[in-house]
């Protein structure tokens, strides 16, 4: 059976995840983007009581339980078709819960790397308070929160990768172009 790649990217709030996968994206047709903040957003809306939790994690800015995470994420890789494809997965894996639950449900597919976009933090702010896409937990409040668990919970888990010789870091600053062709020459591609 031939196994999807998995490429994580993970950055802080703001750094330009969903940006440069986006770009991949529109550039290299084998690449699927899956935001696993997307996938939580469109799940909280079920009107279940697991859609309460999320709502709840997400306002508070914490991290929703990786069961839930990984089915998600699972769940939208076998649609997509689990074959072959190149699977870039955004903002995932947040927390040593998501880390070790992901790699004890999916064992078997190979991880080749994490991207890490690098940005300082009154970056992540400016450009979090002016994104305008009506999002509920883009206000000073719940970015702080943010902010908090980032550098809690996440960091750790991009030196985990690193220790793991499977972290591709890069200068987050800069025009989206600019920071793009960091992006493939990181993945190297082209
Ligand atoms: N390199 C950049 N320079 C300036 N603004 C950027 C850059 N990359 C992304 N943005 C903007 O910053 C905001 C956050 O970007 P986004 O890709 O949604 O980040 P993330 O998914 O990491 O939270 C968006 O409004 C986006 O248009
Ligand atoms: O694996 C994940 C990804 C996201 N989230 C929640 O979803 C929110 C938004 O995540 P997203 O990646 O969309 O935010 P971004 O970093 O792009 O601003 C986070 O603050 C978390 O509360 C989560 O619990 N687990
Ligand atoms: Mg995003």
């Amino acid at each position: 059976m031939a196994y999807p790649r998995i490429i994580f990217v993970l950055g802080g709030p703001g750094s330009g995840k969903g940006t440069q996968c986006k770009k991949l994206i529109d550039t290299y047709s084998d690449f699927v983007h899956l935001s696993a903040g997307e996938l939580l957003r469109e799940a909280r809306n079920s009107g279940s009581e697991v859609g309460e939790m999320i709502e709840k994690c997400i306002m508070e800015g914490s991290i929703v339980p990786a069961e839930v995470t990984v089915g998600l994420l699972r769940d939208a890789m076998v649609r997509n078709g689990w074959e072959k494809k190149k699977f870039l997965i955004d903002g995932f894996p947040r927390n040593d819960d998501n880390y070790d639950v992901w790699f004890r449900m999916l064992p078997e597919i190979p991880v080749e790397c994490c991207l890490f976009l690098d940005c300082d933090d009154q970056v992540l702010v400016n450009r979090i308070l002016n994104r305008s896409e009506g999002r509920s937990d883009d206000n000073i409040e719940t970015l702080t929160k943010r902010l908090k668990t980032y550098k809690e919970c996440t960091q750790p888990i991009v030196k985990r990768f690193g220790d793991a010789g499977k972290l591709a870091s890069i200068d987050a600053l800069g025009d989206p172009e600019i920071i793009f062709n960091r992006v493939k020459a990181a993945l190297s591609l082209e």
